[in-house]
């Protein structure tokens, strides 16, 4: 925190949250996924970093881009569990790692395997990131009512975008194209780069987790076809915390106030 009590990266303080963030990478999909939250308003920009606030039932709900990869994700993750937040969803897109899936498919992801660097200066790797159960059925239950395809497994999480996408150009080719293969072997379902931080530092500070991924199909991303819309995959991740949010009215935890302006 700074000397003026807002976090040093995302520039929020503890007004501007609640106890509920939606964590996108990419920033231009901040306002997107707000807009469907009750009275979206823009709260700050920094670097990487644009945050937007809501509410669901009458609970404050916060939408904070975590830019790319493990660092910045962790750095979000760290600022908002600080300020309060103790339930978050990433929600991004992703390549499939299965042959059968369809594109535009959803994963909801159930563990990560820890191919990055960031969440190994928090636990040791033979500590599994694995998502929150209540959050893992709160999507399910959410892809279910919109009738969003889905399947439920394990992300590969990266830092190499180009080392999954064209791991052939790579130098460390073989190694890179082996790796792959005994992960889809092992039967993860896609590929992205910030999952595992938001599981292994949010088990770290007691922060419920998960994760809902758009898949594009591996043939789609290698050879530029389209991107699958992500307002199922929005609409999903928004319908999931709307649960997560009744549940714990309808369970008597005191939740926090809407400080919607
Ligand atoms: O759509 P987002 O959440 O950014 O997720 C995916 O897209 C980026 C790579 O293009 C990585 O951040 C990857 O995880
Ligand atoms: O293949 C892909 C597609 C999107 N994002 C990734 O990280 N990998």
């Amino acid at each position: 925190m700074t000397a003026n009590g807002r976090a040093h990266h995302l520039h929020l303080d503890e007004s501007d949250v609640g106890g509920y963030a939606l964590l996108p990478g990419n920033p231009d999909h901040v306002a997107d996924i707000a807009a469907l939250l009750d009275e979206p308003v823009f709260v700050a920009r920094n670097r990487e970093f644009e945050t937007w606030r809501g509410s669901l039932a009458g609970e404050t709900v916060v939408v904070t881009s975590t830019g790319v990869g493990g660092p910045s994700t962790a750095l979000a993750v760290e600022e908002l569990a600080a300020l309060g937040v103790d339930t978050m969803i990433r929600v991004g897109v992703s390549g499939s790692m299965q042959p059968d899936t369809r594109n535009g498919e959803l994963a909801i992801v159930t563990g990560a395997i820890r191919d990055e660097g960031t969440t190994k200066q928090y636990l040791p790797v033979e500590f599994p990131a694995v998502a929150t159960i209540e959050v893992v059925r709160a999507l399910q239950e959410a892809a279910d009512a919109g009738g969003v395809p889905y399947r439920c497994g394990l992300a590969h999480t990266k830092d190499s975008y180009y080392g999954e996408t064209e791991p052939e150009r790579m130098p460390l080719a073989s190694a890179l194209v082996e790796r792959l293969d005994i992960w889809r072997r092992g039967g993860a379902v896609c590929s992205e780069m910030e999952t595992a931080a938001v599981f292994i530092v949010g088990s770290v500070l007691n922060v419920r987790t998960g994760s809902v991924v758009m898949m594009w199909s591996g043939d789609a991303v290698r050879d530029g076809g389209p991107a699958p819309a992500v307002e199922p995959l929005f609409a999903t991740a928004v319908e999931a915390m709307r649960h997560l949010v009744s549940a714990r009215g309808a369970a008597g935890v005191a939740g926090r106030s809407v400080g919607v302006a």
